[in-house]
């Protein structure tokens, strides 16, 4: 155990000595070489830490379970890099929504309004939504692993399906908001097919089914990570807006 930690201190060590550009530790699915993929979620996890800018909560924290540190590493090994064939990018995932994105005047109101986004507003890690988003190189699917938390209960013993919704609403409505962003949710049909066990690690998968104009329509279905069980299959559509939409009351 000792020694493990050593280890990855000296990892993080050389990690945070290297000439990084800022791309790069934005996107840490980067080039550096590790022992383990063990080592290069922890080192990431600690260069998140110590960052001065805000948490990316779509790195791995103490609260994931192995499964969802194997899923993580699974897609993160396939991120963009010298090392990866470069079929996904992870999205990183603040709790202001709108704290990097750049725009005109309307967009700086909203991001001086300091908007949040709820699912990354919760403190105790692991209470609730543990997620962490990949998209497909060409943007045609994205898949998240979610590991739900017990404030999320709702039959007993398993997760309440306003939080299966929310979190079909969050992974439709990141890839819609990067194939055409800004966009909010105007239709959300959902058909729950076997409850899932609180505590769980699951799969939520989303599709672009097909662009219109400014509707995008995306299908989504949450499944056991085995992909033997399917929990819910949803659809949804979403419109491009306008930011002043958001700022007309
Ligand atoms: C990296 C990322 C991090 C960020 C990650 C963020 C992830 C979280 C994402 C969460 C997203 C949300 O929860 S958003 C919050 C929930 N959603 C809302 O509150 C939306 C409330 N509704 C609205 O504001 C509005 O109704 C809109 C924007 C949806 C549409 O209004 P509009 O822009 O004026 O459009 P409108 O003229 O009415 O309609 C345009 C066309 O769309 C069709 N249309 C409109 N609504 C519908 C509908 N419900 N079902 C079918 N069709 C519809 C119309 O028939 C028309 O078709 P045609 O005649 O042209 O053929």
């Amino acid at each position: 155990m000792a020694k493990n930690l050593f280890r990855i201190f000296r990892s993080f060590q050389s990690f945070v000595s290297l000439p990084f550009t800022k791309n790069q530790v934005a996107h840490p699915c980067a080039s550096v070489a590790f022992r383990t993929t063990f080592d290069r979620t922890m080192v990431q996890a600690l260069a998140s830490f110590f960052s001065p800018k805000s948490r990316d909560f779509s790195l791995p924290n103490s609260s994931w379970g192995e499964e969802m540190i194997r899923l993580y590493e699974f897609y993160n090994n396939q991120c963009e890099g010298e090392n990866h064939g470069g079929e996904w990018r992870r999205l990183p995932s603040y709790n202001r929504s709108l704290k990097y994105a750049s725009g005109g005047v309307y967009l700086s109101k909203i991001i001086q309004s300091k908007a949040r986004l709820f699912t990354r507003n919760i403190r105790e890690p692991g209470a609730a939504f543990e997620y962490v988003v990949f998209v497909s190189k060409d943007e045609q699917r994205c898949v998240c692993v979610f590991q739900s938390g017990h404030l999320l209960e709702g039959p007993p013993g398993h997760v309440h399906g306003g939080a299966i919704a929310t979190m079909i609403d969050t992974v439709t409505g990141s890839h819609a908001s990067i194939l055409s962003a800004p966009v909010m949710t105007a239709n959300l049909n959902i058909n729950y097919r076997s409850p899932i066990p609180l505590g769980n690690t699951v799969l939520v998968e989303s599709c672009l089914d097909k662009r219109e104009g400014r509707k995008l329509f995306i299908s989504c279905k949450v499944t056991s990570t085995d992909g033997s069980k399917l929990h819910t299959e949803a659809t949804a559509l979403f419109l491009s807006i306008n930011v002043s939409h958001l700022l007309r009351g």
